[in-house]
């Protein structure tokens, strides 16, 4: 059991890196995959942050060294997107930009896990996947696909993140019923959010540019900020669901609720646990 004054840490942590997204406003580069591209960005606008879709190679030595950090999601990959992705993630990097990793739909084709696994030598902060990516990116293996959706639950992947964690040296944060964020050593629990938010396409993608924003403005604390992050979007999912009709008006109300969030709702509903 966790004891009050632990909770009452975590709680008062989220809200102190809710209230720096909102008031240092990241800027946020984000290449990530055409389905997510609009749920991400107003995600980011909704928690205070500044999201920019810049995809192109020829505008990264440009752009890249202004962000305060970058989301890549392999969602929707093809040959011609990879090299933005290693340049934006080289220069992140090199310039100490902290930056998110999505596998998404890492199972999917060789040529996607081949991708992954490169990405990954580039030094992410953070990989956020669901259960079976971050087990098929751990085992370097694509098994069995269900596209970017998982077949397992979050809470059965904790092994493969520790090891990918201790491979990789990123903190890595698996989606699910419990979120889960290890840096290796440490596994932490998040309990909020809701069954729904699976119902809706890239929301997995909009936590992990919600990760980035978070990570901007508390690089040194990685595995605090994810953790805070993740708590912040599943609270926005249950109080969206408590005014929804199903995934659809969810959507809509997991925008508006996270653009809301107060103190008080936030300090009530942070549900975290240390598992290990
Ligand atoms: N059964 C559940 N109960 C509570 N919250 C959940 C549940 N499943 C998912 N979530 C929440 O939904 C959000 C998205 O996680 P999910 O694991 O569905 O992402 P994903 O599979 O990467 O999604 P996508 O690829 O569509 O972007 C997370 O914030 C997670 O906490
Ligand atoms: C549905 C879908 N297909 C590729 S990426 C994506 C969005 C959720 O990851
Ligand atoms: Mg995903």
């Amino acid at each position: 059991m966790e004891s009050k004054s632990e909770q009452n840490e975590w709680s008062s942590g989220v809200w102190a890196h809710l209230t720096a997204v909102r008031q240092q406003s990241p800027l946020v580069q984000c290449i990530t995959n055409f389905v997510s591209m609009d749920l991400v960005a107003n995600t980011l606008l909704s928690a205070g942050a500044s999201p920019a879709m810049v995809h192109s190679v020829v505008e990264i030595p440009d752009f890249t060294p202004h962000i305060h950090a970058l989301c890549v999601n392999v969602g929707t990959l093809t040959p011609d997107w990879l090299p933005s992705m290693k340049a934006a993630a080289e220069l992140a990097s090199k310039l100490g930009k902290p930056w998110v990793l999505d596998p998404a739909a890492v199972s999917c084709s060789g040529f996607r896990l081949k991708a992954c696994l490169e990405l990954v030598k580039l030094k992410p902060t953070v990989i956020k996947g669901n259960g079976s990516e971050i087990i098929a990116l751990s085992s370097a293996s694509r098994g069995h696909t269900k596209g970017a959706d998982s077949s397992h639950e979050s809470t059965d992947a904790i092994e493969a993140a520790k090891s990918l964690a201790l491979s990789s040296g990123a903190v890595v944060a698996v989606s699910g019923a419990v979120d889960i964020v290890t840096d290796g050593k440490q596994v932490i629990g998040v309990h909020n959010g809701t069954k729904m938010m699976q119902k809706i396409t890239a929301t997995g993608c909009s936590l992990a540019g919600l990760v980035a924003a978070f990570l901007a403005i508390d690089s040194s604390r990685a595995l605090e900020a994810t953790v805070s992050a993740m708590s912040v979007f599943g609270i926005a999912g249950e109080l969206g669901e408590a005014m929804a009709n199903g995934p659809g008006s969810l959507r809509m109300h997991l925008i508006d609720s996270l653009y809301g969030l107060d103190e008080t709702t936030v300090l009530k509903r942070v549900n975290i646990t240390r598992l290990g």
